[in-house]
């Protein structure tokens, strides 16, 4: 890999992965202010390979990211990568706390902040930027009742304050960040692989049936989650992520066999696992 393309611009937490994840090969990464933009260009190859953010410990998943991936791209994961998330409320030198009354960020970094933000401030506007980067970039031009959620990575780059630190509303805030291009994984020992499905038909026992075919194979799920199958009310498609390499023999029959048991199934790649250090 020569580039990848990652949610900019410098400064966000998606940069951090992306530094994570190359360590101290020669890859240049290049920033993209909106995810839709860079998972198109991945996807129609302009860019080799983009890091985005996939799911979060606090929030859930990124559905942007579930929804393209499903229903508009053709692209596989071929890694993840996991990062502790410390957000901090970032103002202007000497600013304040009990003068901020709007804060700006990245709609997944307000709402992993909701309740101490609350705490710390009583009564406040939030604004959604499209990272917390841009928006310590933005409250730069505003004056110090503004606010943003962001790292200390980035308060330090634009000379600012960090008016509250740790303001995660579980100390635990761990983001779930994968690379995506047009092919899989190498394939290591203890891979995982994603995919999403969609049932054959709606009647009673189907999503048992579809699970069966992992649990009769000693397969270890590791995610299940719904989204709406953008068709009528009511009707679903289903992201599963397991344990295993689709390139292993007991995968390729629970693959061949989940076929037949649904009307979509896109595997959306095997990868390895990423280990805590
Ligand atoms: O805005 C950023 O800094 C990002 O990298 C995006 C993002 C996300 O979309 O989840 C990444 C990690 C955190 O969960 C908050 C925001």
């Amino acid at each position: 890999m020569e580039r990848l393309a990652y949610l900019g611009p410098r400064g966000t937490f998606t940069n951090e992965a992306a530094e994570k994840f190359i360590k101290d090969r020669e890859i240049e990464l290049v920033p993209y202010c909106e995810i839709r933009t860079l998972v198109e260009a991945v996807d129609n190859q302009q860019e080799e390979a983009g890091l985005v953010p996939i799911e979060n410990s606090l929030e859930g998943s990124v559905n942007i990211i579930l929804d393209l991936l499903a229903h508009q791209v053709d692209l596989k994961i071929q890694a993840e990568i996991l990062v502790p998330i410390n957000h901090n409320l970032i103002g202007h030198p000497g600013a304040d706390i009990d003068s901020i009354e709007k804060v700006l960020s990245h709609r997944q970094a307000l709402a992993q902040c909701r309740n101490s933000l609350k705490d710390l401030l009583g009564d406040f506007d939030t604004v959604n930027a499209d990272s917390t980067a841009q928006a310590v970039n933005i409250i730069q031009q505003k004056d110090s009742t503004w606010g943003a959620i962001g790292s200390r990575l980035v308060a330090k780059l634009h000379g600012l304050d960090i008016l509250a630190a740790n303001i995660q509303d579980n100390q635990l805030n761990r983001t779930r960040f994968v690379v995506l291009s047009k092919h899989d994984g190498r394939w290591v020992e203890d891979s995982k692989t994603s995919l999403v499905c969609s049932p054959v038909k709606n009647r009673p026992g189907i999503l048992y049936e579809i699970l069966k075919l992992f649990a009769l194979r000693n397969i270890n799920l590791t995610k299940i989650e719904s989204r709406p199958a953008r068709k009528k009310l009511g009707e679903y498609i289903f992201f599963i992520d397991f344990e295993g390499d689709r390139r292993d023999r007991k995968v390729k029959e629970t693959l061949a066999e989940l076929d037949r048991k649904t009307s979509m199934l896109k595997v959306l790649g095997s990868y390895p696992q990423f280990k805590e250090e």
